[in-house]
């Protein structure tokens, strides 16, 4: 259920930048590097210019190709990532003010309690030497101390039980690697939901496990959304996890492309009414169930100019997708387009021209092969900035 209550998580004009020291290492000596001004090379650029709200209750499904900045935004959002610019609050509270002591309200453990994270392999987070039910009982050993030992087996095998991990004694005594994937999967669940998190951050939580098992994996964690009132965040490359995820849940779908959010709506909006191109390149990629549609869609050539992705260390001007969008005009080249209000849709919005009617964009030039190269337009070189400087 969406919730549309205060956020709990409210992030305003995020930006992720990671320095990438690789480049200068492999490409020139150090001191070519400072004759030629390339000592300081262009940071990455994971996050841009993202706004987002994250209810009570609320599903919300980041979705894009590898590289375009899910995981960097999603533990920008549960706080284990620090913004390079922008804001994350906590309930009102920014979260690394709080952690440095600026807000003394609240507390960064209370926070970082609230927002935990689930990683894809969930054998990360479960020590290997110990069984099921010491694993699980590390949590609870923390934030309920008053807890004796029968009291956290109780609860244990309570969870276990409930997470379909039967019989719950026996599997209580095992060890992780005596544990399938899709258990690994249910455990490292339980170990989050014990804590009583008011968010869980899914990163491709279900991308490495059998496609025969991912459906049950995904209707568990809705369940358990359900069941604790807990927030999801889930990321995925793959859009038929998201519109799964998203459509049973009533959550949204967030899509992006090279750092930024391109497009958001809930599954139906971005399923069935995918407003920018693309969204519209990540459908056409998405496997087709009914054996007719997928026969077409390989007769289709994808909807895209350029397969390769630019470099996020020099992401295209304007508008970052139009070095390889079907629809680009100049004016994509020029300008960066806003997230858009989508005509009647109560949640849809989209960051591309096509969305206002009377933008300028639809005088301007088509934008062809020949006009673009590498990551930028040939009237702005690549980081004109740093190059003078
Ligand atoms: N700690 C880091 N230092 C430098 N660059 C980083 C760091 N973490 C991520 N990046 C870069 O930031 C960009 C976004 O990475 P991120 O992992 O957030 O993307 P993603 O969409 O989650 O990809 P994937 O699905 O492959 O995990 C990539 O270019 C990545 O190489």
């Amino acid at each position: 259920m969406t919730s549309r209550d205060e956020p709990v998580i409210s992030i305003r004009d995020l930006e992720v930048h990671f320095e990438d020291n690789s480049m200068t290492s492999s490409m020139a000596p150090s001191w070519l590097g400072d004759r030629l001004g390339l000592t300081e090379d262009p940071p990455v650029r994971a996050v841009d210019d993202v706004d987002l709200d994250l209810g009570e209750n609320d599903v919300l499904a980041l979705v894009g190709e590898s590289g375009c900045g899910k995981t960097t935004l999603g533990k920008t959002m549960v706080g284990l990532t620090r913004p390079t610019g922008g804001s994350v609050e906590y309930r009102g509270h920014d979260i690394w003010e709080v952690r440095e002591g600026e807000d003394d309200d609240i507390t960064f453990e209370e926070i970082r309690r609230s927002l935990q994270i689930i990683h894809q392999d969930p054998g990360s987070a479960l020590n290997p030497y110990r069984t099921v039910l010491e694993n699980l009982a590390v949590p609870l050993k923390r934030w309920h101390p008053h807890l004796d030992y029968a009291q956290r087996r109780a609860r244990i095998l309570k969870m276990l039980k409930r997470t379909g991990i039967s019989p719950p004694e026996d599997y209580s005594q095992r060890y992780v690697h005596q544990l399938s994937g899709g258990e690994q999967q249910r455990v490292a669940l339980i170990r989050a939901l014990l804590v009583e998190p008011e968010v869980i951050l899914a990163d491709e939580a279900v991308s490495a496990l059998d496609v025969s098992l991912r459906i049950g994996v995904m209707d568990l964690f809705l369940e358990m959304q359900e069941l604790f009132d807990t927030s999801f965040v889930f990321i995925s490359h793959d859009l038929a996890n998201a519109r799964y995820l998203a459509g049973k849940s009533g959550g949204k779908i967030a899509v992006m492309y090279l750092g930024e959010v391109v497009e958001i709506g809930t599954a139906d909006e971005i399923i069935n009414d995918p407003q920018h191109p693309y969204t519209k390149v990540l459908q056409w990629a998405t496997p087709k169930l009914d054996p007719e549609q997928a026969a077409q869609a390989m007769r289709e050539s994808p909807p895209v100019r350029k397969i390769d992705i630019p470099d996020a260390t020099n992401p295209p001007s304007g508008c970052r997708f139009h070095t390889r969008c079907p629809e680009a005009r100049e004016a994509c080249r020029a300008q960066s387009p806003d997230l858009y209000e989508s005509d009647g849709e109560e949640y849809h919005r989209t960051k591309c021209f096509r969305e206002v009617d009377d933008h300028e964009y639809w005088h301007s030039e088509e934008v062809t092969d020949e006009e673009t190269y590498g990551g930028t337009s040939p009237e702005e070189p690549p980081n004109a900035d740093e190059a003078s400087s």
